[in-house]
């Protein structure tokens, strides 16, 4: 009797407390604050329109058919580099005959454009692009990589997404504004490094030290980065525009193991190709923490919670009690788990001389792209914790840190918000780039660095880049155009965005 009167005091005390809990998920869920400041007047006129006419795409197409392809830092196809200076300068005569507008050459290669506004006290800003793209293996591709081909309502090639639309849209952008008499009010640069792909040691890190030497800095700093991404973000009804508000590090580390060599048919127990094979798979199978709920993800999650379908909505406001949840959820994909934690990607192995040789060496490389949580030491420390194997033996071939993190109210961030959503009408929000820019020399330039390309994407279309089959939608880059056309009208007007922002979006 008193066992059952218990059990029955333990099941009432459950049910309520479970009781408990599914009310305060249906109130946080309701409640939730919707953090997304929306344009809802802002609609673009005619008048505000750049269309994408037969000479605007021939100057995009020829632009990707120069095949200004750079394998390393000292394996660029340099001739193809000038041949895009000139194609750019035939391309832009208006921005190449004004006399407000400077062009600077660095390094030879890497380009600088300064454009002088009519308004000197206000604090002039940078857009960010590169004129340099990966490799491209034809035989994988559909069309040939540097066709530039037109079919099924894309553009084909290398380049069309990383990045030469956001290089000719910029300038697309500023010839127009040229052309209709528009002397821009506020200074601004352009930066076209030439070595992106391969660090920007030679360009944008030269670029970063002109401004540094003149004592020159920025308001804020436009790079390529994150995208308007359409059906990545799970539960998302529509897409949304991911402004990079940090970046991550990267590190790329050599691993390797030496053994006495000798005849295949005498083996040791371990062979160097065993152990760091062995070594590799340890790494692989054992990701690094999960941070997720503690970096700009969880800033992302707060401004588009309310823009989800309800399941997804009930579990991203109550992420403390969901949380473990969505963060294995999240881990599944690999656009989702970029997000949240150090990623580690093997991308090299080699070992081996002849099919009858015990080789004395394998050597293999492991690049990370390092979450804003930890550092290069962090992870090179837990990397050598989950071989656990003195002969295997590491070395930096490349590292850096990751970003700090940009603010979200500041003019650079309401400029990019406010010049996304005229052209999308989609939510935005701020998230963190899982790749690298040339804004990582820039670092001492701004506090306000935005990683944003203006590409409209899905994940069979992101897989693109640096992959097969690069394309950009023709419509997009229309688009792309017009996002840098607004960008550059937005920041003459920060000021009014401010108060449009903080009076919570009424007329601009
Ligand atoms: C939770 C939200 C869902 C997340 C969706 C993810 C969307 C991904 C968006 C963009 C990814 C595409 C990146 C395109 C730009 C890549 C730029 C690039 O290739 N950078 C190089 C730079 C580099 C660095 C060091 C040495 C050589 C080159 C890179 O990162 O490898
Ligand atoms: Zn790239
Ligand atoms: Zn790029």
């Amino acid at each position: 009797m008193k066992t059952r009167k218990i059990l029955s005091l333990i099941l009432k005390s459950l049910l309520l407390i479970l009781g408990v809990i599914i009310v305060a998920v249906i109130i946080r869920t309701v409640t939730f604050p919707d953090a997304q400041p929306y344009f809802e007047k802002c609609k673009v006129s005619d008048s505000d329109f750049i269309p994408l006419n037969d000479v605007r795409l021939q100057h995009f197409r020829t632009a990707i058919q120069i095949p200004t392809v750079c394998t390393s830092i000292d394996n660029c196809n340099f001739t193809a580099i000038l041949q895009l200076h000139d194609h750019i300068q035939e391309s832009f005569p208006l921005i190449h005959s004004s006399n407000f507008i400077q062009r600077i050459l660095f390094a030879n290669y890497t380009l600088l454009y300064r454009v002088e506004g009519t308004n000197s006290t206000l604090p002039p800003y940078m857009l960010v692009s590169h004129l340099d793209v990966v490799p491209a293996k034809a035989a994988e591709w559909q069309v040939d990589p540097f066709s530039a081909t037109v079919k099924e309502g894309y553009i084909f090639g290398r380049g069309t997404l990383d990045v030469k639309q956001t290089l000719f849209g910029m300038m697309e952008a500023l010839e127009f504004r040229l052309a209709k008499g528009q002397r821009p009010i506020r200074t601004f640069y352009m930066a076209m490094g030439h070595d992106e792909e391969v660090s920007g040691l030679r360009g944008a890190k030269a670029v970063a030290n002109y401004f540094s030497s003149r004592g020159i800095t920025l308001d804020f700093i436009s790079d390529e980065g994150m995208v308007v991404a359409d059906g990545i973000l799970p539960g998302m009804q529509t897409p949304v525009a991911l402004i990079g508000i940090a970046e991550k590090g990267m590190a790329t580390f050599e691993f390797s193991v030496s053994v006495t060599p000798g005849h295949a048919s005498m083996p040791a127990g371990e062979t160097s190709i065993g152990i760091l094979s062995k070594a590799m798979v340890s790494l692989e199978q054992n990701p690094h923490e999960n941070f997720f709920g503690k970096g700009p993800e969880r800033l992302l999650l707060e401004y588009v919670v309310n823009k989800m379908t309800l399941p997804h909505r009930v579990l991203m406001a109550n992420l403390w009690l969901f949380g473990p949840l969505i963060a294995r959820a999240f881990a599944l994909k690999p656009n989702t788990n970029a997000i949240i934690r150090t990623t580690t990607a093997l991308t090299m192995f080699n070992a081996g001389v002849k099919w009858n040789v015990i080789s004395s060496t394998a050597k293999a490389v492991v690049n990370h792209r390092i979450h804003p949580l930890q550092s290069v030491a962090d992870v090179l420390k837990i990397d050598k914790k989950i071989i656990q194997d003195d002969r295997v033996k590491v070395k930096i071939l490349s590292a850096y840190e990751p970003s700090p993190i940009s603010p979200t109210d500041s003019d650079g961030y309401r400029i990019l918000h406010q010049s996304i959503y005229q052209i999308f009408e989609v939510p935005v929000a701020p998230a963190l780039f899982i790749a690298s820019s040339d804004s990582k020399h820039f670092v001492k330039l701004s506090k306000n660095i935005y990683r944003f390309a203006p590409s409209f994407l899905n994940s069979a279309e992101l897989k693109g880049i640096h992959g097969n089959n690069e394309k950009i939608k023709i419509k997009n880059y229309e688009q792309t155009i017009n996002f840098y056309y607004h960008l550059m009208i937005n920041a003459e007007k920060s000021a009014n965005l401010k108060s449009a922002f903080d009076k919570g979006h009424q007329d601009l």
